[in-house]
């Protein structure tokens, strides 16, 4: 059994390889990421996962996963900042506050139908004065990534406490991802 990994992102390729799985193919997903009228963060991240994975073609053979990440601050949902000025508006949003980081996996069977699991971490930063807000800016870590904030870099010392799942919050539940992958027969090394 061949596995596909559709995602273009490294940290899912890193993530993936930490947990004794080592996708055949590589092949990046093409699909629509606006939200949609009226979609929760929840329905939005599943949905997202789920196109990614029936995006790319996959053999008799292969199995095919994908996955997706989304910040929710209540039910405003956070994607990745367009420029400078959103990556800041985001940062002042989450100052001082909870949220969630939602982050769901699909996985296509060989037997063509998807599976999904998702992860919810409650993430909690702490209050951000505008120097720090410049800092992190300026550090350009935060562009790219949902949210606007990379938590395995240096925003992870803005974080009073994580609940949840730190592999998620970085792009792939490893436990979600894990049980996926037996339930569908492939063996991890
Ligand atoms: C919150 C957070 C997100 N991220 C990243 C994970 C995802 O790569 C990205 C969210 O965008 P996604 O749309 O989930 O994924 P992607 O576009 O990077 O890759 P692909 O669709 O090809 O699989 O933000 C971090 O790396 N660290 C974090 O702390």
């Amino acid at each position: 059994m061949r596995l596909v990994l559709a995602s273009t992102s490294p940290r899912r390729l890193d993530l993936l390889k930490r947990i004794g799985a080592e996708p055949a193919r590589i092949a990046a997903p093409d699909v629509d990421e606006n939200v949609r009228a009226g979609e929760t963060p929840r329905a939005y991240v599943l949905r997202v996962a789920i196109d990614k994975a029936h995006a790319v073609p996959r053999a008799a053979d292969e199995i095919v996963l994908a996955g997706d990440t989304t910040i929710a601050v209540g039910r405003r949902i956070l994607a990745k900042p367009e420029d400078e000025a959103d990556l800041r508006r985001m940062l002042a949003l989450l100052s001082g506050r909870r949220h969630h980081c939602l982050s769901a996996v699909c996985l296509i069977g060989a037997d063509g139908k998807a599976r999904t699991r998702i992860s919810d971490t409650v993430v909690a930063f702490k209050r951000l004065n505008q120097a720090e807000i410049d800092w992190y800016v300026a550090c350009g870590e935060g562009m790219g990534k949902a949210g606007g904030y990379a938590i395995q870099g240096k925003a992870e010392a803005f974080v009073r406490y994580l609940a949840g799942s730190h592999s998620g919050v970085v792009g792939l539940p490893v436990f979600e991802t894990r049980a996926l992958l037996e339930s569908a027969g492939y063996s991890l090394g």
